[in-house]
């Protein structure tokens, strides 16, 4: 495996075609040679992940993916392996053709698939069937193996994109195959991590297959992959003042919790300041839980406005309720022009009374909020992440974290991070609340919406992770991340 610049970056399935086709055209590389070198790649992962392996079965699609299935089964027979193969269909286009007809000419045997078949026992499943060619749903029968193949027990070595996952989107509109481990070739496509597809890929590994950098100039990916990275450590003479000053405003009857979480995490964030604005018979188990938040009884606009010349940052929404309190509020942290966060009913409000965010904003949706501001259903939204997060950021032009497996930042201009962490330990209540305060607390330490939002999403996501490694995804609740966030603040953590 080679390290190349371009490894942060992912792109799109015509963004892989045209690399593809620039290795041809321009490099002179014929399509069969990467098909080979995509085989022999996927035999080395192979070994390297299970290297006592002696049996597979490789399933070989109609399309060049299945051609890199037929050209790895000829390779792994001659490295003494026993390979069997299954095509469900015959396969299309010379460079497929011509690689299943090398598999057979060394002896090969092709077993066509039905529903009698009885597949073998098998160290590991090589799935060839579909890869960035697959545009809608896999077939009934070819469904029907997938729930076989995983019904064997067996591991699954997906090559380049686990078959039924789309690669652009990450969307699985049917049945897929569940890889524990994806070897993808030349790109990384940005499908593989974000929405459901993350859950189908496993450990992905990138191979570049040898082509040289000179691929990759000027061929910039459409999204990139975060990286860790932290705040450098704060000047010996700081002083609260210069960490910011955040309004958490929300917390209606019943939602002290939302807006104490929030308050805590632009804590934790290392905001200089944490004010809450919140309801009055929130105010004692406020003070009494966590005495550095400083808690304010808000009945009204006027009471909020009293608080507004003190603040830099504000975060609006958790608990906020859409109610006439919430609402009032709402409007009137909207008209203050200061940086903020919105989230939850602050963006459910905005659904219903839409209006232009003045200020550098940061707004935190999952899929059912921002169905909701754009006037669609979750399912458009979790068929293409990618193009829902840009319409977001552009229609409000704001920084847009879009939440959920693979969470995606995307700024008004079109630029998009995608998050790598993060494990359903996290699908609990709070969590959300949290990355709000988080948010806060770094536009509120001098950050731009930008790096607070892919800041903030990446802390809170490797916090999680990190309190799940040490105590499992089950149970974890949303202060657990207090700890280890402040850890990963601090560079004490990887
Ligand atoms: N051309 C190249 O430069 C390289 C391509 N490679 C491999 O080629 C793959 C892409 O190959 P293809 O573009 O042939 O695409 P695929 O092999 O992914 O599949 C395309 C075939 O499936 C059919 N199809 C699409 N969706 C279907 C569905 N839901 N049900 C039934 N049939 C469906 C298409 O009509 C086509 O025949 C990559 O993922 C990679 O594995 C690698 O060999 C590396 C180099
Ligand atoms: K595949």
């Amino acid at each position: 495996m080679t390290a190349h610049a371009h490894r942060h970056e992912l792109y799109t399935v015509d963004q892989v075609r045209a690399l593809d086709r620039r290795a041809i055209e321009q490099l002179g590389i014929p399509g069969y040679e990467l098909m080979q070198r995509a085989a022999a790649a996927a035999l080395v992962c192979l070994r390297q992940h299970w290297p006592q392996a002696r049996r597979t079965a490789v399933y070989c699609g109609p399309g060049n993916n299945g051609g890199d299935g037929f050209l790895l089964a000829a390779l792994a027979r001659e490295a003494g392996l026993h390979a069997e193969v299954f095509a469900p269909a015959e396969s299309r286009g010379d460079d497929a053709t011509r690689a299943r007809r090398e598999f057979e000419h060394g002896g090969g045997i092709v077993n066509a698939w039905n529903d009698a078949v009885v597949l073998p026992a098998v160290d590991v499943h090589v799935d060839a069937l579909y890869g960035t060619g697959l545009q809608r749903a896999l077939a009934a029968d070819v469904a029907a193996l997938v729930r076989r193949i995983h019904a064997t027990g067996a591991p699954v070595l997906a090559l380049d994109v686990p078959s039924g996952v789309n690669a652009d989107t990450g969307d699985v509109p049917g049945e897929a195959v569940q890889a524990d481990v994806t070897v993808t070739f030349i790109a990384s496509k940005r499908g593989l991590y974000t929405g459901v597809a993350p859950g189908y890929v496993g450990a992905v590994q990138l191979e570049s297959l040898g082509l040289p950098e000179t691929l990759w100039q000027n061929a910039h990916g459409d999204a990139e992959l975060m990286q860790p990275w932290t705040l450098p450590p704060r000047p010996r003479q700081s002083h609260k003042g210069n960490n910011g000053h955040v309004l958490a405003i929300g917390g209606d009857h019943g939602t002290a919790g939302a807006i104490r979480l929030c308050g805590e995490a632009a804590l934790r964030g290392g905001a200089g300041l944490v004010s809450v604005a919140t309801r009055a018979e929130h105010l004692i188990a406020l003070n009494s839980a966590r005495p550095e938040l400083m808690a304010h009884d808000v009945n009204g606009p006027q009471a909020l406005e009293a608080l507004l010349p003190r603040a830099t940052v504000l975060a609006v929404g958790p608990g906020l309720g859409q109610g006439a309190w919430g609402h009032a509020l709402w409007l009137t942290a909207l008209d203050a022009h200061l940086p903020m966060v919105l989230d939850a009913d602050g963006l459910n409000l905005l659904a219903q009374e839409p209006r232009q965010l003045s200020v550098p904003a940061v707004m935190t949706p999952h899929p059912g909020e921002a169905a909701r501001l754009l006037g669609c259903d979750t399912a458009t939204i979790g068929a293409d992440r990618f193009a829902a997060v840009r319409e977001l950021a552009r229609r409000y032009q704001a920084v847009v974290v879009l939440k959920g497996a693979g969470s995606l930042v995307a700024d008004p201009e079109g630029r998009v991070a995608v998050c790598p962490w993060g494990n359903p330990g996290m699908a609990t209540g709070g969590m959300g609340d949290l990355l709000t305060g988080i948010v806060a607390a770094l536009l509120a330490q001098g950050c731009d919406a930008w790096q607070a939002a892919t800041l903030g999403v990446s802390l809170h996501a490797r916090a999680g992770d990190l309190a799940a490694r040490h105590g499992g995804e089950r149970g974890l609740i949303a202060t657990d991340l207090l700890e280890p966030l402040r850890l990963l603040l601090n560079g004490r953590e990887s």
